[in-house]
């Protein structure tokens, strides 16, 4: 670093997408032979995200809303179909090779099944050595090695390390295979860590250890985490910022605790109502905070998405507009917090009848 460059402090931008879109070709069919029409899953819509040091950003939205299509994306794993991923600033596109490679040394992700990312016939020992070597971490000697596979180990509160260096994935509980894929994507000394469903499939008993070691490591290394989960609650407890995707497109954000206990857009509301927190009980009934209906139904196809607003046809407030033009982002009254809140959602435009 030259004597003019600011140290990087919390909050300092890592990583960001600008209308990042991502749609999958359809493979065409004998009745699509003779049209000219070329189908793509619209997995991904002009999406907005803004990773900071030392905070954890949540995707929340169900089942193929498009939270793994933008986690792959933010990786360079899925090449784009449109839009700009930036770290430090500068636009990256990378596809494979040693720029991808350097670009891992920033970016780590960590998947869902940790019993699938890790392979069953190697240790603790040859992942984690694996992950230094790639990144030139693995220090000049073997007693450095071991170090650094020790410190490792100790970074995901695995002790005494020595229990761990020489097991096999399946001779670890679902949590400690989580640490060990943790650890690994730790080998790397990444800037940023995209999570995607990292609890999910761990027992509900283990999932709370897991988030807060992810959390302590975003306090002690000042990481920039993307939190992809179905569970909003789990968002207000452990994310500094939620956003929220519907149909591949994002409807709502703000700081975590704004979102979860006063959501706007009539999908987030759907969210919560389907998740219950218990914090919240004590505020059923009040319309205000929780309408007693915010409809239900299923989510759009994506090959053919419905115009305007993707949710208009689930949606107990919907307005003619909202079956014809795209809501843009408004920014809502500040409550508690004081941090920026918005919905892209008719129903806030000025005016409006809420
Ligand atoms: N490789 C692919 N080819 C075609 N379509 C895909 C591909 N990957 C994802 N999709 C589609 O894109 C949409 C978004 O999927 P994605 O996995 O990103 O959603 P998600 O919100 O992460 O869901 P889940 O929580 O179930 O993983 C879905 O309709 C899915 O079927």
């Amino acid at each position: 670093m030259t004597a003019t460059q600011a140290a990087p402090t919390t909050g300092d931008v890592v990583l960001e997408a600008e209308n990042l879109t991502k749609h999958f070709p359809v493979r065409r069919g004998l009745r699509d032979l003779f049209t000219r029409e070329r189908k793509a899953v619209h997995a991904v819509d002009d999406i907005q995200l803004t990773l900071r040091r030392g905070r954890v950003t949540a995707l929340v939205g169900e089942s193929g809303s498009g939270k793994s299509t933008v986690a792959r994306l933010m990786a360079q794993l899925y090449t784009r179909t449109s839009g700009d991923i930036r770290l430090h600033g500068e636009s990256v596109t990378v596809h494979g090779g040693r720029k991808f490679r350097a670009y891992c040394r920033q970016v780590q992700m960590i998947f869902q099944d940790p019993f699938a990312s890790l392979n069953p016939v190697h240790t603790v020992r040859y992942h984690l050595t694996r992950a230094l070597k790639i990144h030139g971490r693995a220090g000049t000697n073997s007693a450095e090695l071991e170090q650094n596979l020790r410190d490792l180990l100790l970074r995901v509160q695995l002790t005494p390390p020595e229990r761990y260096l020489d097991k096999f994935p399946h001779e670890l509980s679902g949590g400690q295979r989580q640490r060990v894929s943790i650890a690994r994507a730790l080998g790397a000394d990444p800037k940023a860590l995209l999570a995607d469903e990292p609890v999910s499939m761990l027992d509900v008993s283990i999932r709370l250890g897991v988030l807060n070691l992810l959390r302590d490591l975003k306090e002690r290394l000042d990481l920039a985490i993307l939190y992809i989960t179905h569970d909003i609650a789990s968002a207000r407890y452990f994310a500094d910022e939620t956003l929220v995707m519907y149909a591949g497109r994002m409807v709502e954000g703000g700081d975590s605790e704004t979102v979860t206990q006063h959501p706007a857009h009539p999908y987030t509301r759907l969210l919560i109502e389907s998740a219950p927190d218990p914090d919240r009980l004590d505020r059923v009934g009040d319309p205000k905070d929780a309408p007693a209906d915010e409809g239900g139904g299923e989510p759009p196809s994506l090959i053919a998405p419905p115009t305007g607003c993707r949710f208009h046809p689930r949606c107990v407030h919907a307005m003619p507009k909202c079956s014809t033009e795209h809501p843009p982002r408004f920014e809502l009254p500040l409550v508690d917090s004081g941090q920026a809140h918005w919905a892209a959602c008719w129903l806030y435009e000025e005016g409006a009848a809420k």
